[in-house]
């Protein structure tokens, strides 16, 4: 018996993307506009000039796609719902078009043995809310919670899975902070704001799913483990500071009730107080939590804004196209965090994986196949699985892994310059050529583990 790492008998192998990255046709069949189809039609937003009015085309090729998705023996689906199919201003009329696209989805996932996550949120929010506030609006838990019930009562059953929102902390970070994510604002005093109502639009969602649904609902959170580069007080701060500004900021409010004092350090005279009704909703009990693990962060106190801290790249590190760190004890040690402070909730790592360079067309062997040789993504794979099961023999209830991605796709303001999937995609003639990473994880689907 090889001492290949055997993982728990129902673990559930799968693959995610979302809506805005491969769909393509975001206005078809009277879908409304998000707020990634006007970033990515504002001039200077996305690197080359990109947009998602293409994309995969997984808006058209969605059955050839579940196909592959058997082919390669994907037990589960992570995908994401664009909330403006289905109510094309944000709220009211719904487009009954829009939601039959993901129900024939749904079956077609079930037909063929795979089972849906559905994301309700991956950052694409309809334009007709972000033109009345969007997430600066009190209003949006309820008109998220509308939302989510819409597609509660046409799906629940058939999805048994449910995620409110995909990583808060760069909705807020990248469309409020910095702003090089839709909707591009750049405000400390909007960040918290955002930040706060995404978390009540959450627990509101969650609420309302209570009501309707009979299966399991979580959050979706990215969290990166913060290293001190030294020892010293400074770093030693830095790294507080950054850690609870992406790690604790979503998952306290969610799972504590509190944020981590921190957050009123950061942001000072911006950082609201809010109302005991908020936190009241926002920490609705959670049958999950999905982790998106990628890359860790080795902080250094700095001037930056507003959190005075840098990251400092490792000399001897390996690092991926996005320029995130391989470091796969990072996933290891995060988990450990993770069951430490908020207990044995289940957790799912619902996006984990790497941009290398890949060709923009599959070459051809000897035999005449289409084939795209990855070994450094096989190699990233290898090595955060062998973490997540070392993370499991230390006692975390982990359930399931959703590799990122299942197609190579439209990475937000990156455009299609970063390939993070283990089917390639010719973006010129959309042929979809699994990549050796594909036909490795395959087996390692098939053989629990065995084949890593
Ligand atoms: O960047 C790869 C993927 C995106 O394509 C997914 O849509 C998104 O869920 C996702 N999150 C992260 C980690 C957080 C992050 C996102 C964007 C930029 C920097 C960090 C990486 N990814």
């Amino acid at each position: 018996m090889s001492d290949a790492p055997v993982f728990p008998q129902g673990f559930l192998w799968g693959a995610a993307t979302a809506a805005h990255q491969i769909e393509g046709s975001p206005l078809a069949d009277g879908a409304g506009p998000s707020i990634w189809t006007r970033f990515a039609h504002t001039p200077g937003m996305m690197l080359n000039g990109d947009t998602g009015d293409v994309a995969c085309d997984h808006y058209n090729r969605w059955k050839d796609d579940v196909k592959l998705m058997r082919e390669l023996g994907l037990q589960a689906y992570r995908f994401s719902v664009s909330w403006s199919r289905i109510l094309p201003e944000g709220t009211g009329r719904v487009n009954q078009k829009g939601l039959d696209f993901y129900s024939r989805l749904v079956d077609e996932l079930l037909a063929n043995g795979i089972e849906p996550l559905l994301t309700l949120y991956h950052w694409d929010l309809p334009a007709a809310l972000d033109d009345r506030g969007g997430w600066l609006n009190r209003d949006i838990a309820d008109w998220f919670a509308e939302y989510g019930s819409v597609l509660f009562r046409a799906l629940d059953g058939r999805v048994k899975k449910w995620v409110t929102l995909n990583e808060p902390w760069v909705v807020t970070d990248g469309g409020y902070l910095h702003g090089a994510l839709a909707p591009g604002h750049r405000s400390r005093f909007e960040a918290p704001i955002a930040s706060h109502n995404l978390m009540r639009a959450h627990g509101a969602a969650v609420k309302a799913y209570r009501e309707i649904g009979k299966h399991e609902i979580g959050l979706v959170v990215n969290i990166e483990p913060k290293y001190p580069a030294t020892d010293s007080a400074e770093d030693q701060a830095a790294v507080r500071r950054a850690h609870a500004y992406m790690n604790e900021q979503y998952l306290h409010p969610a799972l504590l009730g509190h944020y981590p004092p921190e957050l009123k350090e950061i942001f000072g005279e911006a950082w609201p107080e809010w109302p005991a009704e908020d936190y009241a909703l926002i920490k609705q009990p959670l049958d999950f939590v999905g982790i998106n693990y990628y890359t860790r962060s080795v902080t250094k106190a700095a001037t930056s804004y507003p959190l005075n801290t840098g990251v400092v790249k490792q000399p001897l590190g390996t690092y991926t196209e996005t320029g995130w760190e391989v470091f796969p004890q990072g996933l290891t040690d995060l988990l450990l965090w993770f069951k430490q402070t908020y207990g044995d909730l289940p957790v799912y790592i619902t996006e984990n994986g790497a941009a290398f360079f890949d060709p923009p067309t599959a070459d051809v062997d000897a035999a005449g196949n289409r084939r795209v040789r990855d070994p450094l993504r096989m190699d990233y794979l290898r090595k955060h699985l062998s973490a997540i099961h070392d993370a499991i023999q230390a006692g975390v209830d982990i359930r399931g892994y959703m590799l990122w991605s299942f197609l190579d796709n439209l990475e937000w303001s990156l455009g299609y310059s970063k390939r993070f999937g283990m089917v390639h995609v010719n973006y010129g003639t959309q042929e979809r050529t699994p990549k050796d990473s594909a036909r490795w994880y395959s087996e390692v689907i098939r053989t629990h583990g065995r084949k890593l």
